[in-house]
C-alpha cells in the first residue's frame, strides 16, 4: 500500500495502545515503545514516518532526551498526544518538542477520546493541529476511519489546551457527581469552567473559538461525566471521603489533572488570572478543604456580571 506509513508510539500505556489500534486498523506499521522495550529505540525510528508520544507528562522530557541524540530523517512528524503541563516551565508537551526538534513538524492530537471506548471500536472524533498544515493532513489519514473521524485545525495551542486543562474541570465534575448535587450544579459547573479555561488560554496565546470545539468543551463533556475517565475518578472518589493517596494506589493508568491543577495556580497567580474552580480543586487535592467547603467557597463567592473580561 503506497500510503501505508511507518508510526512508532512512544509509550506502551491506555493511550498509546488505542492509538496504536486505530493506525494498524488501517494498514500503517506500527511499532509501540516504552521503556521496558527489549528493542531499542534507535533500531525503531529508523524507518519511521510518524513518532507518536503517548507518554505521561512526567515521561514527555526523558523521551524527547533520548531521541535528541539519534539520527533522525528530517522528514519524521511528531505526534503528540499527551495531555498535560510542565511542572518546571509551564510548557505544554507540543512546546517542549518543537523547542527540542524546530525543524521537524509537530502536531498535537486532542478531543473526547477515553480510550477504553476507541478500544471497543465505539465512534469517536478528534482534532489533529499543528502550524504545518500538510503535517496535521498527513496525521489525519493515518488515523480517519469510520469509527474515528479526525478533524484538521491550525491552532496547536488552543487544541492542546483544551484536553489539558479540563482535566482539572473534570476533577471537579467528579466531586460534583460524588456530592449527588444534581444536573444545575453540573451544568453550572462545566459551563463556568470552560469559562474559565477561556479566559487562561485565551491569555496563553490560543484562540477563543477553539476552546467551544471537540478539544475543549468536547472532551470536557466526555471527562466531566465519565467514570472511564480517571480525572473524572479523583474527583469522584475525593467526594465519597478517600484521601488521594489511597484513591492513587488503586487507580490504574495516570490522571494528569492532578500535577495540571499545581501548574496551573502558579500560572494563573504570576499573570494574575482568576481560576476560582481550579483554586478549590487545588485546595481539595492538597487536602486543605472538604469537598463540601470547596463548593461553599465557590457558591459564596462576590455576585458579578456573568461576563467582565
Ligand atoms: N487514556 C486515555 O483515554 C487518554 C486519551 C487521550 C489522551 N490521554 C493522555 O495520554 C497520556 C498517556 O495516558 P495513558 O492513559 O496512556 O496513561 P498510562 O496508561 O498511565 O500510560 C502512561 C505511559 O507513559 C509512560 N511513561 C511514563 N513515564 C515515562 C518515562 N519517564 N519514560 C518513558 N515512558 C514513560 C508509561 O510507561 P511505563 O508503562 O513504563 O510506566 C506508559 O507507557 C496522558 O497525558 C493522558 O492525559 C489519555
Ligand atoms: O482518563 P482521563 O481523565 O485521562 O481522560 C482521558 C481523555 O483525556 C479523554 O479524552
Amino acid at each position: 500500500m503506497t500510503n501505508s506509513k511507518s508510526v512508532v508510539i512512544l509509550g506502551a500505556g491506555a493511550w498509546g495502545s488505542a492509538l496504536a489500534t486505530l493506525a494498524k486498523a488501517n494498514d500503517h506499521k506500527v511499532h509501540i515503545w516504552s521503556r521496558r522495550s527489549s528493542r531499542t529505540l534507535e533500531k525503531l525510528v529508523e524507518d519511521a514516518d510518524i513518532i507518536v508520544s503517548a507518554v505521561s507528562m512526567k515521561g514527555v522530557r526523558d523521551v524527547v532526551s533520548q531521541l535528541q541524540g539519534l539520527p533522525l530523517s528530517p522528514e519524521i512528524i511528531f505526534l503528540t498526544a499527551t495531555k498535560g503541563l510542565d511542572p518546571q516551565t509551564t510548557c505544554t508537551p507540543s512546546q517542549i518538542w518543537q523547542e527540542a526538534f524546530p525543524n521537524h513538524p509537530v502536531v498535537v492530537l486532542s478531543g473526547p477520546n477515553l480510550s477504553q471506548e476507541i478500544q471497543q471500536e465505539l465512534p469517536a472524533a478528534t482534532v489533529v493541529a499543528s502550524n504545518v498544515t500538510s503535517a496535521a493532513e498527513v496525521v489525519q489519514l493515518v488515523f480517519s476511519s469510520n469509527r474515528f473521524r479526525v478533524y484538521t485545525n491550525a491552532d496547536p495551542l488552543g487544541v492542546e489546551l483544551g484536553g489539558t486543562l479540563k482535566n482539572v474541570m473534570a476533577i471537579a465534575a467528579g466531586v460534583c457527581d460524588g456530592l449527588q448535587l444534581g444536573t444545575n450544579a453540573k451544568a453550572a459547573l462545566l459551563t463556568r469552567g470552560l469559562t474559565e479555561m477561556v479566559r487562561i488560554g485565551v491569555h496563553w496565546g490560543a484562540k477563543q473559538e477553539t476552546f467551544y470545539g471537540l478539544s475543549g468543551l468536547g472532551d470536557l463533556l466526555a471527562t466531566g461525566n465519565s467514570p472511564l475517565s480517571r480525572n473524572y475518578q479523583v474527583g469522584y472518589q475525593l467526594a465519597c471521603g478517600k484521601s488521594l493517596t489511597e484513591i492513587l494506589t488503586h487507580l490504574q493508568g495516570t490522571a494528569e489533572g492532578i500535577n495540571t491543577t499545581k501548574v496551573l495556580m502558579l500560572r494563573s497567580k504570576q499573570q494574575n488570572i482568576s481560576m476560582p474552580i481550579t483554586e478549590q480543586v487545588y485546595h481539595l487535592l492538597q487536602a486543605e478543604v472538604t469537598p463540601r467547603q470547596a463548593l461553599l467557597e465557590l457558591m459564596l463567592r462576590d455576585i458579578k456580571p456573568e461576563y467582565n473580561e
